[in-house]
């Protein structure tokens, strides 16, 4: 699986603003896991599309959703409460990479499938108070390319920054990134290939909540 003289390549830092940093590593995994994981997470994990109401009305999101991570911890998102197992075997080398390569702890993972690029993810910060004060995000994009979107939280609120998340990226968010703005995921009507998401999370939840 993990091949021992993979070297990703150095990241790309781009700043949005002040302390509001996106690193960028490309060719985050060894190819040849990388190839085989999309395809395995959307295969073994439990994905399940959850029911939102928007203005009154009952949707279904536009992608498939999955949480996982050590037992216990628990996230609020889409108005329900899910709670990890813990680590399915898949996820612990992943977990491990990501957390090697941005030096940060994570004990968590929100998975997100888009079917195609009609599937997509509006405009939100990841700041809810279990991710306390100085959350840092790291984000694992396998299969299709998708633009990657930013706006500001005060003041002008058109979209201020674009990258692309290629197959097999990693992007980690300071903290800065989620008090100053927002992220999205557009819709793209010509791409018809799949793409999972991992967010990588650190939820700081007291024993025995
Ligand atoms: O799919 C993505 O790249 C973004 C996912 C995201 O923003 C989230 O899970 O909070
Ligand atoms: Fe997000």
């Amino acid at each position: 699986m993990m091949t021992a003289n993979h070297e990703p390549c150095q990241p790309e830092i781009v700043t949005l603003d002040q302390g509001a940093v996106l690193t960028l590593w490309q060719s985050a995994l060894p190819p040849e896991w990388a190839c085989n994981l999309f395809a395995e997470l959307r295969d073994s994990l439990r994905w399940h599309q959850p029911q939102v109401q928007v203005f009154g009305r009952k949707h279904l999101t536009p992608r498939l959703t999955t949480w996982q991570g050590e037992p216990g911890i628990s996230y609020r998102y889409s108005g329900l409460t899910e709670t990890a197992e813990g680590w399915p075997e898949v996820l612990k080398p992943v977990l491990h990479q990501v957390e090697s390569l941005t030096g940060h702890r994570f004990n968590s993972v929100l998975g997100n499938y888009y079917r195609s690029g009609a599937d997509s993810m509006g405009y939100h910060s990841d700041d809810e108070p279990e991710l306390g004060p100085e959350p840092w995000i790291a984000s694992l994009s396998l299969g299709a390319s998708r633009d990657f979107v930013f706006r500001r939280r005060e003041g002008d609120r058109s979209q201020c920054a674009r990258l692309v998340l290629p197959d097999n990226s990693l992007l980690l968010m300071s903290p800065q990134v989620q008090a100053r703005f927002q992220h999205a995921l557009p819709r793209r009507a010509r791409v018809q290939e799949g793409r999972i998401n991992l967010t990588f999370r650190l939820i700081h939840q007291p024993q025995n909540a």
